[in-house]
C-alpha cells in the first residue's frame, strides 16, 4: 500500500515543527497571506525553516504575490516548494518555477463539478496540484477557512498528470474517509488541527497524521 503523505500548513513556532516531524508529516508550510492568523514574517520562517529536520518539505504559501515580495522570500527562507494559493495563470506559475528555480505547486479551488476542468490547465505546468474547497465569496481568507468540498466530484476526475493533494475542511475525523472516497495519497491542513485561529494543537497534528496514515 502507498504511504500517504501529509502537509500541515500555516506553522509558526518551533513546538510546531516538533509536532510535525515528530508525528511523521512529509511537509510543513509557511503562511505568507498577511491576512491569515497563520501569516510568519520572513525572519519568523527564516528561523523556524533552520529548526526543520533535513527531509521535511519547507513549502510556501502565497497568494497572487508580487515578484518584489516573493524575491524578498525566496531570498531570506531557505524554502523547498512554492504553493500559489490566489489566481496565478498558468503563464504565471512556469515564470515562477524559472524565476525561483522551485518546483510549484498550484491550487485549484473547487465548489461544483465544472471546477474539475479547471485542472487540466495546469497539470503540466505545475509541479504538484492542490484541490482545496472554493472559498465562499465574502470569506477574507482564500483559503485555511475549515470548509469541505463535496467529494464526490473528485469522483469525475481521470489521472492528472502530476501528483495532487487534498485540502479543505480535513480534520482527524473525517481525513480517513476524504482518502477513500478520493483516493487522494496525499492531504493537506490548517485550520483543522487547531486549538485556536493559528494555534496548532500537537495532539490533533499527531492524531491527524495517524488517521491519514491508517485510512
Ligand atoms: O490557512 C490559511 O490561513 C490560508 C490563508 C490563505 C490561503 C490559504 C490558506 N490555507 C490553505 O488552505 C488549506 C485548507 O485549509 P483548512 O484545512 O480548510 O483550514 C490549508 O491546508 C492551506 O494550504
Amino acid at each position: 500500500m502507498t504511504e500517504i503523505r501529509t502537509k500541515i500548513c500555516g506553522l509558526k513556532t518551533p513546538q510546531d515543527i516538533a509536532a510535525c516531524a515528530d508525528a511523521g508529516a512529509a511537509y510543513i508550510g509557511f503562511n505568507f497571506f498577511p491576512k491569515s492568523p497563520r501569516s510568519v514574517t520572513i525572519a519568523e520562517a527564516s528561523k523556524l525553516a533552520g529548526d526543520t529536520p533535513v527531509g521535511l518539505c519547507k513549502v510556501a504559501l502565497v497568494v497572487d504575490m508580487p515578484d518584489d515580495e516573493l524575491d524578498a522570500i525566496v531570498a531570506g527562507v531557505p524554502l523547498d516548494m512554492l504553493q500559489l494559493h490566489g489566481s496565478e495563470s498558468p503563464e504565471r506559475v512556469l515564470e515562477l518555477k524559472a524565476r525561483h528555480g522551485l518546483p510549484v505547486m498550484k491550487v485549484i479551488g473547487i465548489s461544483e463539478p465544472a471546477d474539475i476542468a479547471r485542472i487540466e490547465a495546469y497539470e503540466q505546468v505545475a509541479d504538484q496540484l492542490l484541490v482545496d474547497a472554493k472559498a465562499p465569496k465574502d470569506a477574507v481568507l482564500p483559503g485555511g477557512n475549515g470548509i469541505a468540498f463535496d467529494w464526490r466530484i473528485l469522483a469525475q476526475k481521470k489521472y492528472w498528470q502530476c501528483p495532487w493533494m487534498l485540502a479543505g475542511g480535513l480534520n482527524p475525523e473525517n481525513v480517513a474517509e476524504a482518502i477513500r472516497r478520493t483516493g487522494a495519497r496525499q492531504v493537506d491542513v490548517a485550520s483543522g488541527v487547531e486549538s485556536a485561529a493559528g494555534v496548532k494543537d500537537p495532539e490533533l497534528i499527531a492524531s491527524f497524521i495517524r488517521s491519514a496514515q491508517r485510512a
